[in-house]
């Protein structure tokens, strides 16, 4: 009995595995008694609690004797006897078979009972050990950092993870108070709390700023529980703790994305009118008013076309920190997306106050930003050596201004009211600002009005072209003319394409619009020809929605084609804007519509960025002068000079030059003077129709 009882214990000392020693146990026992089968089965519960239940894993523990339990008879002659844990718990069984038909005896009894506690103490001291290098692995390997301190909160001990979190080793914590962590964020009350709850209900939880090694604050979960004896008493503290910085960063990341605009960091849509809604709440507490300002810039796209879209999101971020370092603390500046910015103006009593916020950033703008570009105004070379450059672009924003409570109550009132003001603004010119009035509404719903009128207008064949001349303007004799259409409305008369023309633009019509007008000028001028009258270039606007069809190129040549209208006779008029961010693609499409055999005219230019020489590459037969710079000459020096200097670099590249919207003798002796090649105009003439501009100004001698 001792020598088994030592081989056990050897055993244990040595790290046996389980099977192993249960194996000498047997061994042992049938050794003292040949005649008996012996089988050990150990509990699966004895490894995890749960009495009286064999598992599959625990089937791998039970160990068998080498000898036949059979003894070829039908009789009984197996017995199983349990043994147990020091707390009476089952941990296994010793299960005799006797080779010939008995009981066991006494002294047998005996035996085996000494033997099943050898086999009970191993079973408890392998199933503790294992225990114990379970918890030893997770302290070890867990993510958490735990602390083990005594009454006194002393560190006793801490793992790896805590090192990790921390920065500081188990040996420079040792000892210590782990305070040592403390970061001075916490008011000592926070501390006073966190012992009461300890104190009260031996746990407590929560959120904590500590302080790493190296100085860096950073946010963790902590959890302390008290640790007790097994007499109930307090032996330890046991301190969890989660790093949640990364945690709290991706919170912060998704709060900005969910409620900023990435671009410019400015408040989204969502943010700005929830700031509105709580600023209308406030005003209404304190009987103030409350300024909602549309902001919207003047010709944007023409500087992403021209001058690429890095250039046009420098232009947002820097106009982004110049409102935002002008408004004051209370209000708020938002992005709602494109070059749309929505300010809420808190505070305001009276409108003039709103008023003078919209002019001083108007103000604002007279500034001009400096963007960097890798594309217009840039020669070949510099482009192929990818080299950027500066540019200095002048912008204007135009303001639409709703008040809380006199235009409306509520955020979309308010918000929608400030778009038709807007609107109001850009109307009338652009770089201004606009109060909203009723009848601002009223027109907004006119405009919608239109918008489904001019579906009709297109069916009902409402249009017609107006045709406007255009001279040499050194012998005046006529060189051609305009084609510029009219909506001939049975509801409102005659419409301005200032008015549908946008729209237009916006509803995608204008590419239907657009070939129609291209179709019936061509019919136009092979009718003249046909009639005798002396030849002439027919301009034909095309817009940006008409260049980005794919198959444009094939679709003029079907129309010269089929109205045999000759095609060198045909001007074809693009704004700059239009091609100068188009990059090799629309060099490819001007190149192609040129093979054709119609003119290029570049139209309103100078209003866009491009530079004469990024011109080169296209194949440009003419400018045309924005009439712009041409109503104010001769009083406007700025205008004149401008206009001299596109007439003067345009004959270096050897690109004639037309000025539009001629009105005086005053702009056209300037313009011969500077040697511009045509001029158009209501001094010569109005746009005509056809019949009329046949009579009056092909019939007649220039
Ligand atoms: N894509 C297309 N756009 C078109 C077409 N037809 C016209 N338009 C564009 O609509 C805008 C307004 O056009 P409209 O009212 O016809 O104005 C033109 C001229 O009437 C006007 N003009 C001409 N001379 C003078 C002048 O001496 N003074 C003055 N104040 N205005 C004058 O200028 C407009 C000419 O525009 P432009 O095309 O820039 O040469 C206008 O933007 C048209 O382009 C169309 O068929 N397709």
């Amino acid at each position: 009995m001792q020598e088994t009882r030592l081989a056990v214990l050897d055993g244990l000392v040595d790290n046996q595995a389980l099977p192993e020693i249960m194996k000498k146990i047997i061994t042992r026992l049938e050794e003292i008694h040949p005649e008996m089968c012996v089988k050990i089965e150990i509990c699966d519960e004895a490894f995890n609690g749960n009495l009286f239940r064999l598992s599959l894993a625990a089937a791998d523990l039970n160990v068998f004797s080498e000898k036949s339990a059979s003894n070829g008879s039908n009789s009984p002659v197996s017995w199983s006897i349990p043994f147990c844990g020091s707390a009476g718990e089952i941990l296994g069984y010793f299960h005799l078979t006797y080779l010939r038909p008995r009981q066991p005896s006494a002294s047998e009894l005996k035996l085996i009972n000494e033997f099943a506690c050898i086999a009970g103490l191993a079973v408890t001291r392998i199933h503790a050990d294992t225990t114990l290098r379970q918890a030893a692995t997770v302290f070890e390997s867990t993510r958490e950092g735990v602390i083990i301190t005594d009454l006194e909160a002393r560190i006793l001990t801490v793992n790896r993870a805590y090192t990790d979190i921390s920065g500081y080793t188990e040996t420079e914590v040792r000892g210590q108070n782990p305070r040592l962590l403390q970061s001075g964020r916490q008011e000592p009350l926070f501390y006073q709390e966190l012992w009461a709850s300890l104190r009260e209900n031996g746990h407590w939880q929560g959120e904590i700023c500590n302080r790493r090694k190296n100085g860096e604050i950073y946010p963790q979960l902590l959890s302390i529980s008290v640790v007790y004896d097994s007499q109930g008493e307090p032996s330890h503290y046991v301190g969890v703790m989660t790093d949640i910085s990364q945690l709290k960063q991706s919170e912060a990341q998704l709060e900005h994305l969910v409620h900023y605009d990435p671009l410019t960091h400015l408040p989204n849509r969502r943010l700005v009118q929830s700031r509105l809604q709580h600023a209308i709440e406030r005003a209404e507490r304190q009987g103030q008013r409350v300024a909602v300002l549309f902001l919207d810039l003047d010709r944007f796209k023409n500087v992403n076309d021209s001058l690429g879209h890095p250039a046009g999101d420098e232009l947002l971020t820097t106009l982004a920190q110049r409102l935002s370092e002008r408004l004051r603390e209370e209000d708020t500046v938002g992005r709602l997306g494109g070059d749309e910015f929505l300010i809420v103006l808190e505070n305001i009593t009276e409108p003039e106050d709103a008023a003078g916020v919209a002019q001083t950033l108007l103000k604002l703008l007279e500034k001009p930003f400096s963007l960097t570009t890798s594309r217009a105004h840039v020669t070949d070379e510099l482009l192929e050596a990818g080299i950027k450059c500066r540019h200095e672009v002048y912008i204007g924003v135009s303001i639409g201004i709703s008040l809380f409570p006199d235009d409306g109550r509520t955020v979309t009132e308010l918000v929608k009211h400030a778009d038709v003001a807007l609107y109001q603004s850009k109307e009338q010119g652009r770089n201004t600002y606009r109060f909203y009035t009723p009848t601002l509404t009223a027109a907004a719903n006119e405009r919608l009005a239109l918008e489904a009128r001019l579906h009709r207008a297109l069916a009902n064949e409402e249009f017609v072209l107006h045709y406007q001349p255009q001279f040499d303007t050194k012998n005046n004799a006529l060189i051609g003319c305009e084609a510029l259409v009219r909506w001939q409305s049975p509801e409102e008369g005659m419409i301005s394409p200032l008015r549908f023309i946008p729209i237009a633009e916006e509803t995608g019509q204008i590419v239907v619009l657009g070939e129609w007008v291209l179709r019936t000028a061509c019919i136009q001028g092979k009718r003249w020809l046909d009639a005798g009258l002396s030849p002439l270039t027919i301009a034909v606007n095309l817009s940006g929605r008409q260049l980005q069809q794919r198959d444009l190129v094939q679709r003029i040549a079907l129309i010269l084609k089929e109205t045999q209208f000759p095609a060198h006779y045909l001007k074809l008029e693009l704004t700059e804007s239009m091609i100068m961010g188009g990059g090799e693609q629309a060099v490819e499409l001007l190149h192609a519509l040129k093979a054709l055999g119609p003119r290029l005219s570049i139209d309103d230019f100078g209003t866009g960025y491009s530079s004469l020489a990024y011109l080169k590459r296209f194949p440009i037969d003419e400018l045309k002068i924005d009439q712009g710079f041409v109503r104010d000459i001769p009083g406007d020096q700025n205008d004149m000079e401008i206009a001299a200097t596109i007439i003067a670099m345009a004959r270096n590249l050897h690109l004639k030059v037309i000025a539009e919207g001629v009105e005086t003798q005053a702009q056209l002796d300037f313009l011969i003077r500077q040697d511009c090649y045509a001029c158009q105009g209501y001094l010569f003439s109005r746009p005509l129709s056809a019949t009329e501009f046949a009579r009056a100004i092909l019939k007649k001698p220039h």
